[in-house]
């Protein structure tokens, strides 16, 4: 069987659509309980504010997933390192940002490389835990491009360990998942770390 030149999937997302009317009589219900005065000028158009940011926040873009034949039998790592990355800590609705080195190991085909970035998109405009996020662009690139392996490394600050609570500023949280040979094999394991951390 013969492969596609260039293939082309669309991904859309499968969340839930947010109902903005509804977050925005949420968010003044929200300032009355939080004390405000929903009534005061300056708050008047807070709430619209505040559910159009979170719509923007949990809403990753749609886009093309487009796949090249690697017909230079490519064999070595493809890493694209620090994509800037934000998204929502489940627990707090706070923030967390920070970078993403997502790679992967050729097989059939290769990815277009702005592809990498825009995975990372599509699960990190959700209300997320650190490890869940990198567990899904790992899984979610090891299924549809289906390559020899893949290695995710996600390096954050959350905004609920910086700004309250423990209030550990600058403190940054890792976490990895690696499949096929990037996992198996101690060699192509050993790469990935060294070059996904600049060393
Ligand atoms: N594992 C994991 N924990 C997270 C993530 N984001 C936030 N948390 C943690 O989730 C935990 C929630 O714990 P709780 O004790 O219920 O919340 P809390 O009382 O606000 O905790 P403190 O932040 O310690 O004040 C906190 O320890 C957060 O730091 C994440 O991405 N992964
Ligand atoms: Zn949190």
């Amino acid at each position: 069987m013969s492969t596609p030149k260039v293939a082309k999937l669309r991904v859309v997302h499968n969340r839930t659509h947010v109902d903005q009317h509804a977050a925005g009589r949420a968010v003044t219900d929200l300032l009355r309980a939080l004390g405000k005065d929903p009534d005061n000028p300056h708050l008047a158009d807070t709430p619209r504010r505040v559910a159009t940011a979170f719509t923007e926040m949990l809403t990753p873009r749609e886009f093309d997933l487009t796949t090249f034949p690697n017909d230079e039998r490519y064999d070595e790592l493809v890493l694209a390192r620090d994509i800037p990355l934000h998204s929502l800590c489940e627990h707090h609705l706070l923030p967390f940002h920070g970078v993403a080195h997502v790679a992967y190991l050729p097989a059939e085909r290769i990815l277009g490389l702005s592809k990498l970035a825009r995975v990372v998109e599509l699960f990190a405009r959700d209300l997320q835990v650190q490890e869940r996020l990198t567990q899904q662009v790992a899984d979610w690139l090891q299924h549809h491009l289906e390559p020899k392996g893949v290695g995710v490394i996600i390096e954050a600050e959350h905004m609920c360990m910086s700004l309250r609570g423990v209030q550990a500023n600058g403190a940054r949280t890792l976490t990895s998942a690696v499949h096929g040979a990037l996992r198996e094999d101690p060699r192509s394991r050993q790469e990935f770390f060294s070059l996904a951390r600049g060393r």
